[in-house]
C-alpha cells in the first residue's frame, strides 16, 4: 500500500451533496420476542467529503450494524439511511461506494488479477489495474490464487476490491485487523491519501491509537448509541486526565465517591484511580489514609481512557 496517483475527488463530491452518507435516528433489532437483540437504537451519523471518520466502540457495540445500514447491507428497523442522497440499495448510490468488510466470501480459486478485473468491471469508471495494485500493495501477487494468500495479503486484496470502482466513499470494517505493524502504517498512509483526495473514508476500529492517528472525527458507539463524538482532541478531553496509583487500604467503593473519579479498581495492594484532576483526589486519599505509600500520578493509556468513558456512560445511563 504505497502512495499512488489517485484521482482528485474533491470537486466531484461536494457539488452534488454536502453529505456522502447519513443515518437519521436509525434503530435495528435482530430477532423477535425474548431472543430479540437491539443492536442499534436511534443512531445519527453523517459522513462528509474529504473526511476520515472513525467509528469506535467495544465488541458488540453496534458498529458493524451501523455500517451495514449505511452501505445498504442491512435495512433499519426504523429511521432512515441515505447514501449520496438516495436509498443505500439504489444502484446509482452503490456505484459510488467501495466497501471492505470483515468477512469476504471471495472464491479461493480466483487469482488476484481475475478478482480485480471482475470488480473493476462492475463500475462505470474504475481505477486502472496499475492504480489498484499500487494503492493496495499487491505488486507481485497478481498471479496468485486468493485462497493461497496469507491473511494479511488477503486483507490487501479486499482493500483493492473496495478501491476498484474509484469510489467517492470508502467504508472499511476493521481494515487493519491481522495486519503487521508495517502493513498497518502503510494502510494508514493510503487511507489519509484517500481522504486527502476528497473522498469520504469511514472505518471501524477497536484501536484508539488508530482512530487518534487517522481520524478527523471520531464517533464512539456503545450499546447501539453514540456516546461521544468529536475530533480526537475533543474525545480525549472528555475522558479523565490522570491515573493515580497508591498502596492504600481505602476501598474502591469509597474512592469512587470522591469528586472527579471516573474509575476505580484494585490490583492487589494497589488502588488505581482514573481522575479528572489529581490534586483533590490526592488530598482525599491522604486525609483518609495517611499511611498510603508509593503514590504515582501518570497519564492514562488511551485504552484506559476509552474504557473509563464507556464505563462512565454506562453508570450514568
Ligand atoms: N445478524 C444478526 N443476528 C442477530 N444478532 C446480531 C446480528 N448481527 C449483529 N447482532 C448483534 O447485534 C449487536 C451489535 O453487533 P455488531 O456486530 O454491530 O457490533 P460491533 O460493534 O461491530 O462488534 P465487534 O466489534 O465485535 O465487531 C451484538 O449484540 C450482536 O450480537
Amino acid at each position: 500500500m504505497t502512495t499512488t496517483q489517485l484521482t482528485d475527488h474533491s470537486a466531484r463530491s461536494s457539488h452534488d451533496t454536502p453529505l456522502l452518507a447519513e443515518l437519521l435516528g436509525v434503530s435495528k433489532q435482530f430477532g423477535k420476542g425474548e431472543s430479540a437483540v437491539q443492536a442499534v437504537s436511534g443512531l445519527d451519523l453523517d459522513v462528509r467529503p474529504g473526511e476520515l471518520l472513525a467509528v469506535l466502540g467495544p465488541n458488540g457495540a453496534g458498529k458493524s450494524t451501523a455500517i451495514g445500514m449505511l452501505t445498504g447491507l442491512t435495512s433499519p428497523t426504523s429511521g432512515r439511511a441515505r447514501l449520496f442522497g438516495r436509498a443505500p440499495r439504489d444502484v446509482r448510490a452503490r456505484r459510488r461506494l467501495g466497501v471492505m468488510l470483515q468477512a469476504s466470501g471471495v472464491p479461493d480459486t480466483l487469482r488476484v488479477r481475475e478478482l480485480l478485473t471482475e470488480f473493476r468491471g462492475y463500475y462505470p469508471a474504475p481505477l486502472s489495474m496499475a492504480q489498484v495494485v499500487s494503492a493496495a500493495g499487491l505488486d507481485g501477487l497478481e498471479g496468485r490464487m486468493f485462497g493461497e494468500l496469507s491473511g494479511g495479503q488477503q486483507r490487501r486484496v479486499l482493500f483493492g476490491i473496495a478501491l476498484a470502482g474509484d469510489p467517492d466513499l470508502l467504508v472499511f470494517d476493521e481494515p487493519t485487523t491481522g495486519l503487521d505493524v508495517e502493513a498497518r502504517h502503510r494502510l494508514w498512509d493510503t487511507l489519509r491519501e484517500l481522504a486527502g483526495s476528497g473522498r469520504g473514508v469511514v472505518l471501524t476500529t477497536h484501536y484508539l491509537e488508530e482512530a487518534d492517528a487517522l481520524a478527523d472525527r471520531i464517533v464512539v458507539i456503545d450499546h447501539g448509541v453514540v456516546i461521544a463524538q468529536g475530533t480526537p482532541t475533543e474525545i480525549k478531553a472528555l475522558v479523565p486526565g490522570r491515573r493515580v496509583r497508591a498502596q492504600s487500604s481505602v476501598s474502591v467503593s469509597v474512592a469512587q465517591q470522591w469528586p472527579g473519579v471516573a474509575g476505580a479498581s484494585r490490583e492487589g495492594p494497589w488502588l488505581v484511580l482514573l481522575v479528572a484532576s489529581a490534586e483533590p483526589v490526592l488530598r482525599a486519599l491522604l486525609d483518609l489514609d495517611a499511611a498510603a505509600t508509593g503514590v504515582t500520578v501518570t497519564e492514562p493509556s488511551l485504552e484506559e481512557a476509552f474504557l473509563a468513558l464507556t464505563h462512565h456512560m454506562e453508570e450514568t445511563r
